[in-house]
């Protein structure tokens, strides 16, 4: 499987450029690497200009997923399409869609932690509902948009679900860049599966976001980093039975006590 992931240097408050710039991004891309996947970074059609936010955002996604459901289709390739700020009944969700090589939205899902270090809580509405699993290629995967990595409790259930990969879009400041790259590593370790991150670059009012868009494999290698200021493009071809593997070397799974764990907590 594989995968291009673009880190990003979001122009702020501006949809149609970002647009057009991830347009130009994904025709080179398809061309020169032809990969199975491409990874877009969270807000990706705004960055978080959130005081302008209501009118940046998409009334029910309806400039950005026409235009990813065309992408994907053109070049046959899957689209984990970062998040956009979708309006929804007056509301605004930070929201991804995945689409497939058909050109059809398979899952979407709206950011539930909002993060309170950006403010997001004053402006956006978080979503309903955990993520979930869905399945590309055969192969099951699930997503989760940057602040909720620091919730373990809804990763989890996505590996007892079967999810060998998953994805994590992201606009995550530098200044705790330490606690992006540890806890990346430390979801792929507990729950034995490919992490694969998306960040941004580049700043917007007196936040720097700190690239550092990560691979990891289900044993807690890092096999690939972006760098921290830099746009640029991170390509890896995984194999993603190798997390099968890894649980069965260490079956981490089969050792869980789930009767005695706390629920709802
Ligand atoms: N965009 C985000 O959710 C940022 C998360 C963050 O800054 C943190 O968890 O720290």
């Amino acid at each position: 499987m594989k995968i291009s992931i673009y880190q990003m240097e979001i122009i702020p408050g501006n949809p149609p450029e970002n647009i057009r710039k991830v347009h130009a991004w994904i025709e080179k891309e398809v061309e020169l690497s032809e990969p199975d996947i491409i990874v877009l970074p969270e807000m990706w059609t705004t960055s978080y200009t959130l005081e302008n936010i209501h009118v940046y955002a998409d009334d029910n996604g309806q400039s950005t997923v026409p235009f990813l459901k065309t992408m994907a289709k053109r070049y046959n390739v899957n689209i984990i399409g970062g998040s956009i700020a979708n309006k929804v009944e007056g509301k605004i969700y930070n929201t991804s869609f995945v689409i497939n090589r058909q050109g059809e939205v398979i899952y979407q899902y709206d950011k539930v932690h909002l993060v309170p270090m950006l403010n997001e809580p004053i402006y956006l509405e978080g979503g309903k509902k955990v993520p979930e699993v869905f399945e590309l290629d055969g192969i099951k995967m699930g997503l989760i948009i940057c602040y909720d990595l620091r919730f373990p409790e809804i990763i989890r259930p996505l590996a007892l679900e079967g999810a060998e990969v998953l994805f994590i879009v992201a606009e995550w400041p530098i200044d705790r860049l330490s606690h992006w790259r540890n806890i990346q590593i430390t979801r792929a370790i507990e729950n034995q599966l490919f992490v694969i991150s998306c960040n941004n670059v580049g700043s917007y009012q007196s936040v720097t976001y700190g690239g550092n868009s990560m691979v990891i494999h289900p044993s807690g290698v890092t096999l690939k980093e972006g760098s921290t200021t830099d746009e640029e493009t991170l390509n890896i071809s995984i194999n993603y039975e190798e997390s099968l593997e890894i649980r069965h070397k260490v079956p981490v799974f089969s050792s869980r006590v789930p009767g005695l764990y706390k629920q709802g907590l």
